[in-house]
């Protein structure tokens, strides 16, 4: 059993992610998150999360209250930047493994994610889907073997509502393609507009579109001469991502303290 505390319930990964655990045998859900200050703080945490049925868990508005005399093994985030680092922080200070998958951090918020990753284990990941996480190995794979003769560029599309761009899967493809052809962030483009003049040729473009109901899209081309290849990963609900979350809450109560990723919860081992 692992005993887990599911925050932002109120989100639409929040919600899915009481959805399944509750769905599931072994994860108990022993607390549950609403924003500070919310209405909804002290009802139940079935209904706010709109499953229907009562989880018989109240919503709290604070994380340090849920997980009072909960002995929580793990908690699962996927709020925004500023409230995970505060969650990362109430975790450390209480020994619980940390579960985040919100994306947008800044360099700074994500040396303070390290920071707290040596008092506890923490799996951070911008995509919990397995599919997404082989999509990057390939990805990598792909570039080494292709070289630099192949022009490259990530393109993703998400709802209208996302609020940080380019989507952090974008970003972790671009990082490990950079990694694969020996380029840098100087390379990477991330729009174009106007008397541009001709690709360089090491450039890596990410380009985002935002629109509609979206749940997730990638894209990396490798454009070279007379043929293209084009690696695709589309999400149609959210349902993969939660249930990558929970494998992950699941993997990292009691591990070492640490900075885990999706990679490491799926056993896939070597470079990307
Ligand atoms: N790693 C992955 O596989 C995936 C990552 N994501 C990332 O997860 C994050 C959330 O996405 P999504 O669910 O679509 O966003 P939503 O806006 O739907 O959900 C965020 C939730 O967090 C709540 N919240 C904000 N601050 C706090 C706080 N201090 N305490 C408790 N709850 C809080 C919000 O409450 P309120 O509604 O009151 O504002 C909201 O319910 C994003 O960063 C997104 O990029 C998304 C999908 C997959
Ligand atoms: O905000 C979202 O919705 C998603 N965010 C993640 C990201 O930024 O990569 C993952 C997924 O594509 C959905």
């Amino acid at each position: 059993m692992t005993r887990t505390v599911i925050t932002g319930i109120t989100g639409r990964m929040g919600s899915t992610l009481v959805r399944l655990a509750k769905a599931a045998s072994d994860l108990p859900v022993v607390g549950a998150t609403v924003r500070p200050g919310s209405p909804l703080s002290g009802q139940d945490a079935g209904l706010v999360a709109r499953l229907g049925t009562p989880l018989d868990v109240l919503a709290q508005d604070d994380l340090g209250r849920a997980l009072d005399g909960a002995k929580a093994d793990v908690v699962v985030d996927f709020t925004g930047p500023e409230a995970t680092l505060q969650h990362a922080r109430i975790c450390a200070e209480r020994g619980v493994a940390l579960v985040v998958g919100t994306t947008g951090f800044t360099p700074e918020g994500r040396a303070q994610l390290e920071a707290h990753a040596k008092r506890i284990p923490i799996v951070a990941a911008p995509n919990m889907s397995v599919g997404v996480n082989l999509v990057i190995r390939m990805a990598a794979e792909l570039a080494r073997v292709l070289g630099p003769s192949f022009d490259v560029e990530v393109l993703e599309a998400h709802h209208r509502m996302k609020k940080d761009a380019p989507s952090g899967t974008a970003l972790k493809l671009a990082e490990v393609l950079m990694e694969a052809l020996g380029r840098t962030k100087d390379d990477l483009t991330f729009a174009r507009e106007g008397q541009t003049g001709a690709r360089p040729p090491g450039e890596i473009g990410v380009q985002a579109l935002r629109g509609g109901d979206v749940v997730g899209e990638h894209t990396v081309y490798f454009f070279g001469e007379g043929e293209r290849i084009e690696l695709t990963h589309r999400a149609t609900n959210r349902d993969q991502f939660a249930q990558g979350a929970l494998r992950a809450a699941r993997w990292v109560a009691g591990r070492a303290p640490g900075l885990y990723d999706m990679a490491d919860v799926l056993g896939l081992q070597g470079k990307t």
